[in-house]
């Protein structure tokens, strides 16, 4: 790619690190080095980075514009539906399986690249022409099948809730059969796609957890108080966002007891909440409640390529924004492993490998 003209240019002012307090700045470099767990991560729109799409024979018209929200204020109520639109852009990019497989396999090197360790990418399965949604699933799976790098990578396959019951019980038909075929990769169900369109249906979940699939759900990513006492009733094994439950945060009263009863642990998505203005910036946002009341949570990237972050730079939020300490920040990647939909003799190695890096690396921590 040398010779080309770079595609993020050199004044590109990103909104992450203007807005974070950043007070020692010397964090990053022990966040990188930090063995991580990311189990939020979107694959294909969302987590393939600008790099990936030229790669891929994107224009960099569309490759600035699928980047934009990264620059701009965060402050219009339109942020959140302009995010779903820059989605096509991605989703334009990859409509073969070849592409589908090269962006996965850019996408897992990425997180590779930053020290993840253990890494959950959820996709909803896609139908375009010349590609069926089984060919979609069967890409990704070939991908992560041929990775020979250290980190131990599963899939979550997503159910969007704009879609129709037809294309949402289609999608599932495919998850279940998938699921049969590579029960040790894919592991989870997930219901994504604009907060703002469509709704949470338990039967499919039901269905999904009958069937052996772990269940994560967005919840409250926008108010939806109704919605997010279904979702907490029926008691996912993660929820995504959480921002409106507790009532200082815009949800109420009931459902913010009914997560401190059930303690479904909740994927964090700072950078993403911030740009999308789903929180007001990052020390006021709602991780602070879950830190405070020592509720579960764990601290993901959501769409890394769109909101130009990394799973590093979303921990060192929680130093410089929430005054954690590198001992706390290596317990929220620890206790992360516990969250994870991965085997019960995976996570004895994941802990095993986190617990023997601290010990290497008692020196960082002064
Ligand atoms: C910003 N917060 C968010 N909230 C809800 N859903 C989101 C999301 N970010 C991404 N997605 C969901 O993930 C899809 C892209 O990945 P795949 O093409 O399926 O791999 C989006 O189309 C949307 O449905």
């Amino acid at each position: 790619m040398s010779g080309e003209t770079p595609i993020i240019p050199h004044d590109f002012k990103f909104l992450s690190s203007s807005q974070s307090s950043e007070t020692r700045p010397s964090i990053l470099p022990f966040c990188r080095s930090l063995p991580k767990v990311e189990l939020h991560a979107h694959l294909i729109n969302g987590s393939v980075d600008p790099v990936t799409l030229q790669e891929l024979g994107c224009m960099e018209t569309s490759i600035l514009d699928y980047i934009k929200l990264a620059s701009l204020s965060n402050n219009t109520s339109r942020a959140l539906d302009e995010c779903f639109d820059l989605f096509r852009i991605a989703h334009n990019a990859t409509n073969t399986p070849q592409a589908v497989h090269l962006a996965t396999r850019r996408v897992i090197e990425d997180f590779d690249k930053d020290n993840v360790i253990y890494l959950e990418l959820r996709t909803t399965p896609r139908a375009e022409q010349g590609m069926t949604k089984q060919e979609y699933v069967e890409a990704i799976v070939t991908a992560i099948k041929e990775y020979q790098g250290d980190v131990l990578v599963k899939l979550i396959l997503s159910i969007n809730r704009s879609h129709d019951a037809k294309a949402c019980q289609d999608s599932l038909d495919v998850i279940l059969k998938k699921k049969k075929l590579y029960p040790d990769i894919i592991k989870g169900i997930d219901l994504s796609g604009n907060p703002k369109v469509g709704g949470f249906d338990s039967y499919i979940f039901k269905t999904a957890r009958e069937n052996g699939l772990y269940t994560t759900i967005h919840c409250g990513e926008v108010k939806n108080d109704g919605e997010v006492t279904d979702i907490l009733g029926f008691k996912p094994d993660r929820i995504g966002h959480g921002n409106f439950v507790h009532p200082d945060y815009g949800g109420c009263q009931e459902n913010w007891e009914l997560l401190c009863e059930k303690r479904v642990p909740v994927e964090c998505c700072l950078t993403s909440n911030v740009m999308t203005n789903t929180t007001r910036n990052y020390s006021e946002h709602h991780v602070k409640e879950l830190i405070s009341s020592g509720l579960p949570y764990t601290i993901s990237t959501d769409d890394k390529g769109v909101f130009l972050t990394d799973l590093s730079r979303e921990y060192s939020h929680l130093y410089d924004d929430h005054a954690l300490t590198k001992e706390a920040l290596w317990k929220v990647s620890f206790n992360s492993v516990d969250y994870s939909f991965a085997s019960s003799a995976e996570k004895s190695l994941l802990k095993s490998k986190m617990i023997e890096w601290k010990r290497d690396n008692e020196a960082l921590f002064k």
